[in-house]
């Protein structure tokens, strides 16, 4: 990997931060975009994350930056690392500083509220660029694994094979190892409705509900994102893939992911604003539940356990009920 490829990362929370990692550890020149310039300055003189990721050395290739046009100069890749909800709001800011033919990268996993647009789509909608300059980066990938250097595959989503690949080469490394796909809507709602999957395991490992249940969530939580991508015109062996599966099955078994932790704490007993006042990081289920269940309306697409987080998170049915309701749906195939 060349040296001279440089990449702009807006975003220098957990994942924005790890995945800066990875591109400097594959070679490329690095620079972060930080909303304070506190963060920034101790990014730079520490060579750490004292924020998001204490205790992790940072490489040398890597700096961080406050001005978001230092950032954006000249880079061949621009990835965007920040909470779904504010993408369209900065990227409009931004976008007038990005260079010309910069390849857009969303690392986001979320559904816009009220649109019901995927990340990608809002990049394209407000750079105003084609799909053809718009990637994805996605999979089993919690931040704190990668920052130690964790070993883990991912996939680089982009409707050109080519832009794709040149992405791939950009962060490969001994410990992230990215596959390419072209199902850029299959890779994308993979990874939106596994946080709301894993909210809804999460409920149920805090009710103790066991492992059976949280089998049961997974594969049917599966069911429920296959459907939905199939009515959107994605790929459905990408669901089996490392954008659907692979990210499902990290996500609701880790501890280090904030949907499954935020969804424990309800599990738990503790009250919705109890939960949020003890999450410091972006948990995109919470919100993106809403847009995903706005998504199947739209398609006619039945989405069983994504309905019952909604119903806990925002309209305050007790866990208790909503999993007996979950339980006494009509009895139907499985491949239903
Ligand atoms: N952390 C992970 O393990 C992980 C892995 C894969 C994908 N993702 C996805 O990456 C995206 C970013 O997640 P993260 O883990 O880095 O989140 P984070 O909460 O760790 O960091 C979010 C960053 O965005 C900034 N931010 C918050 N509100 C903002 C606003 N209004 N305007 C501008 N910046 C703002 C924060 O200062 C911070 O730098 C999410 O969509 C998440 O689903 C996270
Ligand atoms: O911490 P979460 O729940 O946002 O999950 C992080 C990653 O998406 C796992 O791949």
């Amino acid at each position: 990997m060349s040296e001279s490829v440089r990449a702009a990362v807006f975003g220098t929370g957990s994942w924005g931060t790890a995945f800066g990692m990875v591109l400097a550890d594959a070679g490329c020149e690095v620079t972060l975009w930080a909303r304070r310039a506190e963060l920034a300055d101790a990014v730079n003189s520490t060579r750490t994350n004292p924020d998001y990721l204490p205790g992790v050395e940072l490489p040398e290739n890597l700096r961080a930056t406050a001005d978001p046009a230092e950032a954006a100069r000249d880079a061949d890749f621009t990835v965007l690392a920040v909470p779904s909800q504010t993408l369209r709001a900065n990227l409009a800011a931004w976008a007038p500083l990005l260079a010309p033919d910069t390849v857009l990268v969303s690392l986001m996993k979320g559904v816009e509220l009220g649109t019901t647009m995927r990340m990608s789509e809002v990049v394209e909608d407000v750079a105003e660029v084609g799909r053809d300059r718009v990637a994805v980066v996605t999979g089993p990938n919690l931040a704190r694994e990668i920052a130690s250097r964790r070993p883990a595959a991912a996939v680089v989503a982009c409707t050109d094979e080519a832009v794709a690949r040149r992405l791939q080469a950009a962060c490969h490394t001994p410990y992230f190892r990215p596959y390419t796909n072209t199902d850029v809507v299959g890779c994308e709602l993979g990874g939106a409705v596994k946080n709301v999957i894993g909210l809804a395991v999460g409920i149920a490992d805090g009710m103790g509900l066991g492992d059976n249940a949280k089998g049961s969530l997974i594969t049917r939580g599966l069911a429920e994102t296959t459907r939905l991508g199939l009515a959107m015109g994605a790929d459905p062996l990408t669901f089996s893939g490392l954008a659907g599966l692979g990210d499902l099955v990290a996500t609701c078994s880790s501890p280090l992911s904030r949907n499954h932790t935020f969804g424990t704490n309800l599990g738990r007993g503790m009250t919705l604003q109890e939960t949020i006042a003890v999450t410091k990081q972006t948990a995109e289920g919470v919100k993106s539940c809403e847009s995903v269940l706005d998504l199947a309306r739209r398609h006619g697409v039945d989405m069983p356990i994504t309905e019952t987080v909604v119903a806990i998170v925002h309209e305050g049915k007790p866990p208790v009920v909503a999993v007996k309701e979950l339980m006494s749906r009509s009895a139907k195939p499985e491949r239903h």
